[in-house]
C-alpha cells in the first residue's frame, strides 16, 4: 500500500495525482451545483395545471433540491476503483470505462455522463469487498483522506499485484478513530466486508444481526435501508420503510444518517409510538408486564374477540314489496360458521356477512322465478332486518374496550384465558382498580400493545415494504408481534445484542424472537469486530459477560487507544465532586462527553454540575462547541456513544434494576458507550466481577 499526504494546494493542470484528484473533486462539485440549479430552475407550472399534482410535484422537487445539497464537510467521493476490464455501463449508472469515483450520491456532468457513482451501485461493491485473495477484477482501490472538506491524502491498494502486501489502511483507521461530536454519522466510506454483506442482502429475505456493543449494528441497519431504497426504489416508495428504535433520544441521535445519504423518506418510530391507540399514563409491575407481553396473550385476545359472535337461533324475515323471504336459523348458522372457520379478520367477516345473507335471499328469489340482479343483492344487504341480524350475531368490537374489559372483569378474563393463563397469571394482569372507561383508564405501554393486537384481529394492520428494528433484544413477544404485523408482506432487519437486554422479558434466543416476529426464516448473522469501544475498555466490560450472557463472544475492538480506561476510588461524600472533576478533565479533550449514572443519581449530579457552573445536555440533544457534556441516566444510555464517558458509581447502576442480572446488563451498556476513554468513579465497592 502506498500512502500520500499533501497539504499544499496544487494547480489542477499538474501531473501530480493528488492535484488530478482534486481537479476531479472540483469538477464534480461544480457538476452537482449545476444539477441543483437545474432542479431549482424547473418551473412546475409548465408541467401541470392541476394544483394537487403541483403540490405533490413541488414537494418532490423540494426534496430533490435538498438531496442535491453539497455539504461542505461531507466529501462528495471517498474512493476510486480502477477495474482491469470495463465492467459495463449497466452496472455503473451509465458510466463507461475502467475508472470510477465512489461517493455518497450520483453526480453527472452536463452531458449526463456520471462523474461520481453512488456507493450502492453494483460497480461500487468491490470498494467494500475486494481483497488480495479475491480482487474482484480490481487493479487499484484508492481511498481518499479529507481535512475539513479538502482532499488532502490518498492511499492505494493494488489488489491484483501479487507482490504488494496486504495491510490495514491508515485512512480507514483514522476515519474510525475520528472524535465524535454531535449525532451519529454515516459510515459509507468505511463499511467493512462483513457489514457490507448484511447491507447488500436482498429485499426478499429478513436478516437478524447479533453483535456486541459498537459492532456497527445500528450503522448497518441504516445503511441497509439506504441500499434497499436504491436497489428497489419504486417498490419501497410505494410500500414504505420504517426504522424502529428504543426511545426518542435514540431516534434523535440517528435521525441525520439517512438524510445525509440522500434518503429523506424513511419514517422513524418507537414501538410505543406505533401502538399509540390510547394515551399511556400508567406502568406495570414486572409480573403483570411479563404476562401482558407473553405471546399467549394473543390467544386470549383472539378468543375474546371471537366470543362476540353468537350463532343465530332465530330465522330472518326480509320483506320486499309484497313478498317476504325467510332464511331459517340453521342456514344463517351455516353462513356464520363458515365465516368463523375461514379465520379472516373479525371486521372483514363482519363486512362480508350482509352480502352472504343477501345472497341466500337471492337464491330464494331465483328459485321462485324472479331474476334479481346485483343491485337487488346490495339492497337486501342494506335491509333493516339483515342489518339487525348482523348486529346481533356479529357486533362491532372496539379493541380498546375489549382490552379494558379483559383487564377489569375477572370473569370475562377467566372465560378466555382458561387453559392459557394460570390463575396466578390472570390475577397478575387484572387491574387492582377496574377502569370505568377507555379515557379514564391508566393504560400502560404493555396494554397499548394488547390493544394493537386486538385492533389487528378486527382489521388487518397495514404492512410496509421493509422495517429495521434496532435494540430488538428488549422487546416482549407481544411487541415483536406488533412489529411483525407491520411487515407481513415485507421484510425486516432485526438488530440486537442478547447481553444488553434489560427488560424482564428480554430476548433469550433470536430464533424464538424471530418466530414471534413472523420471520422464522430470517438468517442470523453475527458481528464481532468493535468500532466504538477501545480494547482495554471492552475487555473490562466483558468481565461481566459470563454472568449476563454466557456463550456470547467478546467484541474484538479495532481501536487500540492505550490508557483509555481509568478506575478511581474516592471517599464517601466525594463522589459528586469527583465526577464533576472527571468531566472537567475530559472537557479539555476534543469531542463529546457523557456522564452516565444510575437514574436515581441524576438529580444529585445535575445539582453538582450546576453549582460548578457547567452546562449540560439531555440525551439526544445535539452537542454544540460550547456544550459538549450530556448527563445520561443509565436507562437511556443504550445505543448512544460519547467520546469520553465518566461513569458514576457502578454499584448504583446495578442496584437500580430489579434483579442482579439485569443490573449487570445495564452496567455493561453503560461501560460500553465510550469511543476514546472511560473514567469509572466509585465510592462504594465495585461489583465483584469488576473488582
Ligand atoms: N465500518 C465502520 N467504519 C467506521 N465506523 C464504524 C463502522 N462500523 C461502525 N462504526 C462506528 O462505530 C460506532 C458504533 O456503531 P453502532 O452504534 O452502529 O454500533 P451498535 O452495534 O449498534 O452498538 P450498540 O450495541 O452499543 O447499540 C458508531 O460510531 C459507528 O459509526
Amino acid at each position: 500500500m502506498h500512502a500520500h499526504a499533501q497539504t499544499e494546494p496544487e494547480s489542477v493542470g499538474s501531473l501530480d495525482p493528488l492535484a488530478r484528484e482534486r481537479g476531479h473533486l472540483a469538477a464534480s462539485r461544480a457538476a452537482l451545483r449545476a444539477m441543483r440549479e437545474d432542479a431549482e430552475a424547473l418551473d412546475i407550472r409548465d408541467v401541470t395545471a392541476n394544483w394537487v399534482n403541483a403540490a405533490v410535484l413541488e414537494r418532490q422537487l423540494d426534496e430533490r433540491i435538498k438531496s442535491l445539497a453539497d455539504l461542505a464537510h461531507t466529501p462528495l467521493f471517498f474512493g476510486r476503483l480502477d477495474y482491469l476490464h470495463a465492467p459495463g455501463a449497466e452496472q455503473a449508472e451509465g458510466a463507461e470505462g475502467e475508472e470510477f469515483y465512489i461517493g455518497r450520491r450520483h453526480v453527472h456532468d452536463a452531458d449526463g455522463d456520471p462523474m461520481v457513482i453512488d456507493w450502492r451501485a453494483p460497480v461500487s461493491q468491490p470498494f467494500y469487498r475486494a481483497s488480495k485473495k479475491d480482487p474482484m477484477d480490481i487493479a487499484l482501490r484508492r481511498r481518499f483522506g479529507y481535512t475539513g472538506g479538502d482532499l488532502t491524502a490518498y492511499e492505494d491498494e493494488h489488489l491484483s499485484d501479487a507482490t504488494e502486501d496486504e495491510r490495514t489502511s491508515k485512512l480507514l483507521q483514522q476515519e474510525i478513530e475520528r472524535p465524535r461530536v454531535g449525532p451519529m454519522r454515516d459510515i459509507v466510506a468505511t463499511i467493512q466486508p462483513e457489514q457490507d454483506e448484511i447491507v447488500r442482502s436482498g429485499l426478499g429475505g429478513s436478516v437478524c444481526v447479533q453483535g456486541g456493543p459498537g459492532t456497527g449494528k445500528t450503522a448497518v441497519g441504516l445503511h441497509r435501508v439506504a441500499y434497499l431504497l436504491y436497489a428497489h426504489r419504486e417498490r419501497l416508495a410505494r410500500t414504505g420503510t420504517l426504522v424502529i428504535g428504543p426511545n426518542d433520544s435514540f431516534l434523535h441521535y440517528i435521525e441525520q444518517v439517512l438524510p445525509a445519504l440522500g434518503e429523506l423518506e424513511v419514517r422513524q418510530a418507537t414501538v410505543d409510538s406505533l401502538v399509540a391507540h390510547v394515551e399511556v399514563r400508567g406502568t406495570d409491575e414486572a409480573p403483570a408486564a411479563l404476562v401482558k407481553g407473553d405471546a399467549r396473550m394473543a390467544e386470549v385476545l383472539r378468543r375474546a374477540v371471537r366470543s362476540h359472535v353468537t350463532l343465530p337461533t332465530e330465522p330472518l324475515m326480509v320483506v320486499r314489496g309484497s313478498r317476504r323471504w325467510r332464511i331459517p336459523a340453521y342456514e344463517l348458522e351455516e353462513i356464520v360458521s363458515e365465516l368463523l372457520a375461514r379465520d379472516i379478520r373479525y371486521g372483514a367477516a363482519r363486512d362480508a356477512l350482509p352480502q352472504r345473507i343477501a345472497h341466500a335471499v337471492l337464491v330464494r328469489m331465483e328459485q321462485s322465478g324472479e331474476a334479481p340482479d346485483d343491485r337487488v343483492q346490495d339492497a337486501v344487504a342494506r335491509n333493516a332486518a339483515v342489518k339487525a341480524t348482523v348486529k346481533a350475531v356479529w357486533p362491532p368490537v372496539d379493541p380498546a374496550k375489549l382490552v379494558l374489559r379483559l383487564l377489569s372483569d375477572a370473569e370475562f378474563l377467566a372465560e378466555h384465558a382458561e387453559g392459557v393463563l394460570s390463575e396466578e397469571e390472570q390475577r397478575a394482569v387484572l387491574w387492582a382498580k377496574p377502569a370505568r372507561s377507555v379515557k379514564s383508564a391508566k393504560w400502560s405501554s404493555a396494554d397499548a400493545v394488547l390493544i394493537d393486537e386486538a385492533t389487528d384481529l378486527v382489521a388487518r394492520t397495514h404492512s410496509l415494504g421493509h422495517v429495521v428494528l434496532d435494540e430488538a433484544q428488549d422487546l416482549s413477544p407481544m411487541q415483536y408481534r406488533a412489529v411483525g404485523r407491520r411487515c407481513t408482506t415485507g421484510s425486516a432487519t432485526v438488530l440486537g445484542d442478547l447481553a444488553q437486554g434489560t427488560t424482564p422479558w428480554a430476548t433469550r434466543s433470536w430464533d424464538e424472537a424471530l418466530g414471534h416476529l413472523g420471520k422464522g426464516d430470517a438468517v442470523v448473522e453475527e458481528l464481532t469486530a468493535g468500532f466504538r469501544v477501545p480494547r482495554e475498555v471492552i475487555a473490562y466490560a466483558s468481565l461481566l459477560l459470563p454472568d449476563i450472557a454466557p456463550g456470547l463472544a467478546e467484541v474484538n475492538s479495532v481501536r487500540e487507544s492505550p490508557g483509555s480506561l481509568a478506575v478511581r476510588r474516592v471517599g464517601a461524600g466525594e463522589l459528586d465532586a469527583a465526577c464533576v472533576a472527571a468531566c472537567v478533565d475530559s472537557l479539555r479533550q476534543e469531542g463529546s462527553i457523557g456522564l452516565i449514572a444510575a437514574d436515581a443519581r441524576i438529580p444529585a449530579l445535575a445539582a453538582a454540575l450546576a453549582s460548578a457552573g457547567i452546562t449540560y445536555l439531555s440525551p439526544g440533544e445535539e452537542t454544540t462547541p460550547d456544550t459538549r457534556l450530556t448527563l445520561v441516566p443509565a436507562s437511556l444510555a443504550k445505543g448512544l456513544e460519547y467520546d469520553y464517558v465518566v461513569l458514576d458509581e457502578p454499584s448504583a447502576v446495578v442496584a437500580g434494576e430489579p434483579d442482579a442480572r439485569t443490573g449487570l446488563r445495564r452496567l455493561y451498556v453503560a461501560l460500553t458507550r465510550a469511543v476514546s476513554g472511560l473514567v469509572v468513579v466509585h465510592a462504594a465497592d465495585l461489583p465483584e466481577q469488576l473488582a
